[in-house]
């Protein structure tokens, strides 16, 4: 059964091309990452799937209905990237307010416990920490027992601890049924919970696979050096030059040093590292390829 459903979803803010024909099709049971870079249309969709937003196109289905129905939005728990509290009400206040919108909400303690914000069910919002916070924050989409919950960027501002220990939380949620989008920059933080990644740039779903699938893809590294001559060299995404450096970015660093010593490159100053996510969909946006294209390239 199908949860969430965007079909050609297009979102345009003025001249800004949010979202462009997005498809995406959420299942019961679920745990799909969205990855992207800053920009990409990640949150933009989150909230066309809950209702926050209409599409300038296409359509959106919330469990085959419209989002806009708050017999639809009832089933969904959703954290946005930024959440206000009110800074006078303590944590288990907000938990029961917020659970009072639901016909069975989890109980405060319970709910709490599964946050590990136990101790904190008497402290006012306005003295929580960030990392706190944001617990809180994710916390509250499950109070209503959801189905389906949208999470934005849960775990910013989280340090490793309590980082593990939502994505604990989460998981816990999907081992019993539940069904979960959510949106990260990290590879890794999908890598950790989710077996789907739908790879979103520059408003269009650039991928949609499984987590080794798209490590593939995105897993880059930059191979710079000082030459005057480099010659054709295979598997090669793309070259940057800056002065007398030379900037390869390739998806398997090894072979290309082994490719650049057998061809007699006389090279200097090597370096290799791994590109950021942003790097690695620029590069793959930049020129509109198919994103598992390698092309062979020439200096
Ligand atoms: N209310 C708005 N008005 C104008 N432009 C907007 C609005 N909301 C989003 N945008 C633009 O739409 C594009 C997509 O933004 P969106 O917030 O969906 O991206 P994102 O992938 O969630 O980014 P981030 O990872 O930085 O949160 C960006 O270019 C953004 O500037």
């Amino acid at each position: 059964m199908i949860l969430a459903r965007a079909e050609q979803a297009t979102r345009r803010y003025g001249d800004v091309l949010a979202l462009d024909r997005v498809d995406l099709d959420v299942s019961a049971g679920e745990l799909v990452g969205l990855l992207g870079p800053n920009g990409a249309g990640k949150s933009t969709l989150l909230n066309l799937l809950v209702g926050l937003r209409r599409p300038t196109g296409g359509r959106v289905l919330l469990f085959g209905g419209d989002p806009h129905d708050p017999a639809y939005r009832r089933r969904v728990g959703v954290t946005p990237q930024e959440t206000g509290l009110p800074g006078s009400l303590r944590v288990g206040e907000v938990v029961d307010f917020v659970g009072s919108h639901f016909p069975d909400p989890v109980p405060r303690a319970e709910l709490l416990d599964r946050f590990g914000l136990g101790e904190l069910a008497r402290r006012q919002t306005g003295g929580l920490s960030g990392g706190q916070r944001r617990r809180l924050a994710v916390a509250l989409a499950f109070v209503g027992r959801p189905r389906l919950v949208l999470l934005d960027e849960p775990t910013t501002g989280l340090d490793v601890e309590a980082r593990h220990a939502l994505w604990d939380a989460i998981r816990a949620f999907h081992a019993a049924g539940g069904t979960v989008l959510l949106t990260s920059h990290y590879l890794e933080e999908i890598e950790a919970l989710a077996q789907r990644v739908v790879v979103i740039g520059q408003g269009r779903v650039l991928a949609d696979d499984s987590v080794a699938a798209i490590r593939g893809v995105v897993d880059l590294r930059r191979v710079s050096l000082t030459v005057d001559d480099l010659p054709a060299l295979p598997d090669v995404v793309r070259v940057e030059r800056d002065r007398e450096r030379v900037h390869l970015l390739t998806g398997d660093a090894d072979q290309l040093v082994r490719n650049l010593v057998a061809a007699g490159v006389a090279f200097r100053d090597l370096e290799v590292r791994p590109t950021s996510l942003e790097e690695a969909f620029l590069t793959i946006t930049a020129d509109s390829r198919p994103a598992d294209a390698g092309v062979p390239t020439t200096v």
